[in-house]
């Protein structure tokens, strides 16, 4: 998600020119985006995103990862290019147009074998799921009313030590004021619900529009 307004301009361009550059791929994807789907390009993530989340899923050796939110698939791609070659990603949207999208350019960078798409409301792909601890990461990225569900369901199937990753927990820095908006009331009740719970160690990083580690004890 763009344009983190509680980061002065300047700042936010220091971080992206001091953070690892995407590639061709990816940054061929995100102009096809913005051409395909105008202002809902916003959606995507920003570049040092991509580079954190490839970066935290090696850090972490995970094998297995769940995505909510791919949308036209840059953060799918980040996160897959950061699994070993025996490592699978699934992921989950709503939007066929979307993630045709997706997976074209799964296919452009040989991930298509690793990915798989669950097209549908998340909350009945996430419920679908073997009920064991197998998932070692996650990326939360979708409709945010949804995220306590989304939440809920893959800790249920997180491997202790595993992580998940939320992104938009500061709402462009609005998050501070309960009146603003739609989403910055269910992203407050997100946020204290992950603080508050003795399951997890959480730590909320102003990092693009805030992305928020959660690991499970
Ligand atoms: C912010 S975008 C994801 C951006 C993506 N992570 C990226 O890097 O480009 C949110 C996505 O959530 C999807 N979405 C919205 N509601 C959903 C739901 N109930 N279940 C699954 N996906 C949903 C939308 O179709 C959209 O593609």
């Amino acid at each position: 998600m763009k344009a983190a307004n509680f980061i002065d301009s300047a700042v936010a361009e220091y971080v992206t020119t001091h953070t690892t550059a995407p590639d061709d791929l990816l940054l061929a994807l995100a102009e096809e985006t913005r051409k395909l789907t105008g202002d809902d390009a916003v959606m995507q993530i920003d570049p040092e995103q991509g580079t954190f989340l490839t970066m935290l899923v090696q850090l972490t050796g995970a094998r297995r990862a769940v995505e909510v939110g791919t949308f036209t698939g840059y953060s799918s791609i980040c996160i897959a290019r950061g699994l070993p070659d025996d490592g699978s990603l699934l992921a989950c949207d709503v939007s066929d147009e979307w993630t045709s999208v997706a997976r074209r350019y799964w296919e452009r960078a040989g991930l298509t074998g690793k990915i798989e798409l669950r097209l549908g409301p998340a909350a009945d792909s996430l419920r679908a799921l073997p009920r064991e601890e197998w998932i070692d990461f996650a990326f939360i990225d979708a409709d945010k009313a949804g995220y306590p569900v989304y939440y809920e369901e893959i800790l249920q199937r997180l491997v202790p030590g595993g992580l998940i990753a939320v992104d938009n927990t500061l709402q462009r820095g609005h998050i501070t004021d309960p009146s603003h908006g739609r989403n910055v009331p269910a992203m407050r009740a997100f946020n204290d619900l992950v603080a508050g719970d003795a399951r997890v160690t959480t730590v909320l990083l102003p990092v693009s529009d805030g992305v928020t580690l959660i690991r499970k004890s």
